[in-house]
């Protein structure tokens, strides 16, 4: 249905008093069906109608749009937006004619026909537009930038409105080369306010964008990030059998909800897709690599509830306004909080109950390392210092760090999300809404058995990695793969079709040139790189296979290394006066570990080490003068050079020598023989197992011999692994 506008079409300016907090109200109630403005719209809404330049920093779902969107019906002239991305103006624009607003956008995926009559109506001088959404790079073509100069000239440019503007920012997590080109907005257009809309919080990007789109005095307008109706998770895929059966009994559980899985790769999205449809989940795969037209049906097909669950590439969602997904699910872990912020915000914008889930996976952390620190040499084109590039990559790998916190602590997960956008928030505040607030226990349990697990597989699984991008002739061609700011010659077809992470084929063919020449090329070296990766990775899982109950070297030599730093704390935590040689009793109490469980299976090798960690954190020092001292006189074994492998920065081996040798590949060596020592006679107190260990600590229950294992639900097929359900 058509709607006749309001009678109230004024002027922007100073000292324009005509819009009065009613007459907003009465417009947003009547072309949107809003009863109320929420949080700071109003303010915003005011400020630009006042003529002035205004920074809204709003969270996800939290109605930035209408903050641009009141002002076009309240003026007589244009409100131009300035988006990222043509799915998000497709959208807007259609949400807009729904509700009877003229809008358009100008876009490469648009008929000439259309782009004439847009185009007419502009050149009209009377134009019945209200909304024209552009992307940045449109702004920049001489062509595009006359024509505003020319509406301006008439005073019919009534707002630009920047939106998703940490863009801008190289900071922010966003970055689009495109965006830099609205740098000039301000000075060519002095007298037109300009509103910058964005719920990336980052100081640090806040002060980049302002800085970056030249903004006089503006008024900065920010809200709370939180959002109390979504309820935060992490799953470790490390302790899941299956995560893919994992994530789809989630995704039944939860009912014929609406979601969104983002996935790091297309093909991942596409294997997840079709593996999703097989357990009856209506889902498609969305992704820059999909024609246009696929795409836009599966947008439509999701946006009208044809298809439940879309799996896609981070080139979905940023500003997709559907307000009642159900559920974000996380496959791999974002590079960034701000990212992961965006991203799962999308659930819940019509402030219904709604889920996050994060499956977190070792593996899936080192991938984005080795992508944030390979991706730094793709940032050449726009930052010419070598400095630069390195606080870019520096920055990203710090950020990342924040993320891999994120899943990795067993705090409150929103304190942590609104803590790293410089938000202090009250404990309470989270009121259970989180994983690690509902069910802390439990939490604390998988990160235990986490780190005992991921401490053990980190070697294998960062070698593969390395294993592949080694394979590489060119490493800078290799880095490419990650790039998406090579956007260099600006077109508009450019943009917004590269909004995959880690997609090759738009930001290779960024320039026009290499569209022509290179790009066939580069697209083969990937694809074999990504073939080499999951060889790689398939014979690497093979061997796992056969080597399951194995307690490897190197698993070994993690185990010695934590003990170490168990017993280094120790340390610590008793003062100068409890003094051991730290190398030389990791190497024996790991032993010792290994010679207890080691043959009867991994699991309980794995839970004897982390047994021993924790008693080495409790115990006071005399329990550990009687039970180390005691073996200062017996002659231990060389002890090994010190190995890398615990430090995350550096490529590790396949194939680890057995640095602890003496002791671990001769167990009827000397510690063999100090088992029958006085130490062997001391041993250590009773060491519970991980479950008795949490649920001693909150019940203070007596054990029986059955060791009972919390209330987690073991999978009958693998007792290490298991299947959680909270
Ligand atoms: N005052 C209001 N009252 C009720 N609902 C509102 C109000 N303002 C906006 N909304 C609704 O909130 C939802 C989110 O709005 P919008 O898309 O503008 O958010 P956003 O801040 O731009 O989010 P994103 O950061 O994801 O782009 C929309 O469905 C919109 O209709
Ligand atoms: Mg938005």
């Amino acid at each position: 249905m058509k709607k006749s506008s309001l009678p109230l079409r004024g002027s922007i300016g100073p000292g324009n008093h005509e819009y009065s907090n009613e007459s907003l109200v009465k417009l947003l109630r009547w072309h949107f069906g809003h009863s109320e403005f929420r949080g700071k719209q109003l303010e915003t809404i005011k400020a630009v109608l006042s003529g002035k330049d205004c920074f809204c920093l709003m969270p996800t779902g939290g109605g930035k749009s209408v903050c641009y969107q009141i002002p076009a019906l309240a003026t007589k002239g244009i409100v131009l937006v300035v988006c990222p991305l043509i799915a998000l103006m497709e959208n807007q624009v259609m949400a807009l004619k729904e509700k009877g607003i003229s809008a358009e956008y100008l876009s490469s995926t648009q008929s000439i026909q259309d782009k004439k009559k847009i185009h007419e109506d502009l050149d009209s001088g009377k134009p019945a537009l209200r909304l024209l959404y552009v992307t940045p790079e449109l702004i920049a073509t001489p062509g595009f930038m006359a024509k505003l100069m020319k509406i301006y000239s008439r005073g019919l440019l009534s707002l630009i409105a920047i939106d998703e503007a940490h863009c801008i920012s190289t900071w922010g997590h966003d970055f689009r080369p495109g965006y830099r080109k609205l740098s000039s907005l301000r000075s060519r257009l002095p007298n037109v306010p300009i509103l910058a809309l964005t719920a990336t919080a980052a100081p640090k990007v806040q002060k980049d964008v302002i800085a970056s789109l030249g903004l006089q005095n503006p008024l900065v307008l920010m809200s709370s990030f939180n959002r109390p109706n979504i309820y935060y998770e992490v799953r470790y895929k490390d302790l899941l059998d299956d995560p893919l059966a994992d994530l789809s009994k989630q995704l039944k559980a939860s009912g014929d909800v609406c979601g969104i899985i983002y996935c790091l790769e297309r093909a991942l999205c596409d294997q997840l897709s079709v593996y999703l449809g097989k357990y009856g989940i209506s889902c498609a795969a969305y992704h820059a690599g999909l024609k246009n037209e696929l795409r836009k049906s599966v947008l439509e097909d999701w946006l009208s509830s044809k298809i439940q669950v879309v799996v896609a590439t981070v080139a979905f969602g940023m500003g997709i306004d559907r307000k009642d997904v159900r559920v974000v699910c996380h496959f791999n872990i974002p590079k960034s909080m701000e990212a992961f912020y965006q991203e799962s915000g999308r659930a819940g914008r019509d402030q219904l109950p709604s889920k996050s889930l994060l499956y977190y996976g070792l593996e899936d952390r080192r991938r984005m390392e080795f992508i944030l620190r390979n991706s730094s040499s793709a940032d050449k084109k726009i930052l010419p210092s070598s400095s630069s590039q390195k606080k870019l990559s520096e920055k990203s790998l710090t950020d990342f760090a924040q993320m891999v916190e994120y899943c990795e602590g067993s705090g409150c997960r929103r304190k942590q999300i609104l803590e790293s956008f410089g938000e202090q928030v009250p404990a309470f505040i989270c009121s259970k809404s989180c994983d690690a607030c509902k069910h802390p226990n439990t939490v604390a349990a998988y990160l235990e058995e986490l780190t005992t697990t991921c401490a053990v597989g980190r070697n294998n699984s960062s070698s593969r990695i390395f294993v592949s991008s080694s394979n590489m002739n060119d490493e800078k061609e290799f880095s490419e793969f990650w790039n998406r700011k090579d956007e260099a010659s600006g077109s508009e077809e450019d943009i917004s079709d590269s909004d995959d992470d880690t997609e090759v084929v738009k930001s290779l063919a960024g320039t026009k040139s290499l569209k022509k020449s290179g790009l066939n090329e580069k697209i083969a070296l990937l694809e074999r790189a990504e073939e080499n990766y999951y060889q790689n990775k398939i014979s690497v899982k093979q061997n796992d296979k056969q080597d399951k109950n194995v307690v490897s070297a190197s698993f070994r030599e993690a185990s010695r290394k934590r003990l170490e730093n168990a017993i280094e704390q120790a340390q610590q935590r008793l003062g100068s006066s409890f003094k051991i040689e730290v190398e030389r009793y990791a190497c024996f109490l790991e032993h010792e570990c290994y010679e207890k469980y080691g043959r009867t299976g991994k699991s309980f090798y794995y839970s004897q080490v982390a047994s021993t960690m924790r008693w080495l954190s409790t115990a006071d020092s005399k329990e550990l003068t009687s039970r180390l001292r005691a073996e200062e006189n017996t002659e231990l074994p060389a002890l090994p050079s010190p190995s890398p492998m615990l430090d995350l920065s550096k490529s590790e081996k396949t194939n680890e020598e057995v640095h602890c040798s003496p002791v671990l590949e001769n167990p009827a060596s000397n510690l063999s023989k100090q088992n029958a020592s006085p130490a062997a006679a001391a041993p250590l107190p009773p060491i519970p197992s991980f479950a008795e260990f949490v649920n001693g600590r909150m019940e203070k229950a007596n054990h029986s011999n059955k060791s009972p294992r919390l209330s987690i639900n073991r999978d009958e097929k693998d007792p290490v692994k298991r299947t959680r359900l909270l």
